[in-house]
């Protein structure tokens, strides 16, 4: 549905020159929900407009729905930009309209006649949950109305793709997760692509199927969420998924774990389970067929689009040679196994 093909985009600002964007490339499937991720000034926003050509790209080629993006005139510009609506941070509502005006926008500007955009603005303001505010003005309404009055007007035109720019930052936890739940109806619904960008893992975590991290203006890992999640190759993406998977050691344990093997000590090891090994019964297994003790120290299980996945951390004692069988036998079965540290004995809770 769109495809980026060697995006660069320079700014020459009175700072000088900047380069947002440098060789960006990806493709977006039909009916996904595609999300890039990445700090302030990443590129993010400079990466959105360029696929609607808000921004125009430096070099490179842009193609949504078949279409060359940048090679069209101005008037073939206008109608393709149709096709894809966009949703805003802060929401650009007119606020001088009412909510239903404010939806019927892009209807009127199209030229279309009220008798005619009635039909169509009325069902949207019903998908999006807003049918009793129509005749409001967006002062009266809150953060979350709002976007959703964005994302009516968005849908006014009956896009095939949908670009969210940071859609949810300006709102509080509760609302932004009703917001998303609304985009995922949406996407589900219509079958509308959705591109958005965030600086917050969280949001790609719930809605995303896909997701791009950006840096510096060059993509530094894309992929499935789940095998970004799961094994996230740059940094960049291990540093914004500690913001959501809880991987912080007890304190206690912190304060006593030594890198290198204590002498007679015990092991602590962090297992983390993808999919269908959340069901092995992993302790169970490991106590009948090795002499050793195994204390469970902490444990989650989280879900990501249905599948779940968690971590468990342990603690292994017994005779140094059981252990490692033990350990060996971990690394072989499907999960991964990660050695933490090391504990005196009886440092740790156990003994
Ligand atoms: N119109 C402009 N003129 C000059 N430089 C710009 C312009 N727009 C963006 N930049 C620069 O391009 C780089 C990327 O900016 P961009 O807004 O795309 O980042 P971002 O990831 O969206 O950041 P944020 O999350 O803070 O909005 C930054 O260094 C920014 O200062």
């Amino acid at each position: 549905m769109i495809t980026l093909t060697g995006l660069q985009k320079v700014y020459h600002g009175e700072s000088g020159t900047v380069i947002a964007l440098e060789e960006v490339s990806l493709a977006i499937k039909q009916g996904e929900i595609y999300g890039i991720i990445g700090k302030s000034g990443a590129g993010k926003s400079t990466l959105i407009r360029c696929i609607n050509l808000l921004e125009r790209p430096t070099a490179g080629k842009v193609v949504v729905a078949g279409q060359d993006m940048t090679a069209l005139s101005e008037a073939e510009l206008r109608e393709a930009r149709k096709s894809i609506g966009m949703i805003f941070q802060h929401f650009n509502l007119l606020s001088s309209r009412t909510v239903l005006e404010n939806v019927a926008f892009p209807l009127e500007i199209a030229g279309v006649k009220r008798a005619e955009w009635e039909k169509k603005v009325l069902p949207l303001l019903e998908l999006v949950g807003l049918s009793d505010k129509k005749d409001v003005y967006p002062a009266q309404l809150s953060g979350g109305q709002k976007q959703r009055v964005g994302i009516a007007r968005a849908l006014a035109s009956q896009p095939k793709v949908l670009l969210c720019d940071e859609a949810t930052s300006a709102l509080d936890p509760q609302t932004t997760e009703s917001i998303l739940t609304l985009l995922r109806d949406i996407n589900k619904k219509l079958g509308l692509t959705i591109v958005l960008i965030t600086h917050e893992m969280h949001v790609i975590k719930a809605i995303c199927d896909q997701v791009a991290v950006i840096e510096g203006g060059q993509l530094v890992e894309t992929g499935k969420v789940f095998d970004v999640f799961t094994k996230p190759k740059s940094a960049t993406a291990r540093e914004f998924i500690k913001a959501v998977v809880n991987n912080k050691l007890p304190e206690a344990l912190a304060e006593v774990l030594s890198e290198t093997p204590v002498a007679g000590g015990n092991l602590v090891v962090r297992l983390s389970f993808f999919g269908a090994a959340t069901n092995e019964p992993v302790i169970a297994g490991l106590i009948r067929r090795f002499a050793i003790d195994v204390n469970i120290i902490s444990g989650n299980i989280d879900h990501l689009q249905d599948t779940p996945y968690g971590t468990l951390l342990i603690e292994l004692s017994g005779a140094q040679d059981d252990i490692q069988n033990a350990l060996n036998y971990l690394q072989a079965i499907d999960l991964e196994t990660e050695v933490i540290g090391y504990v005196a004995r009886h440092a740790y809770a156990a003994g």
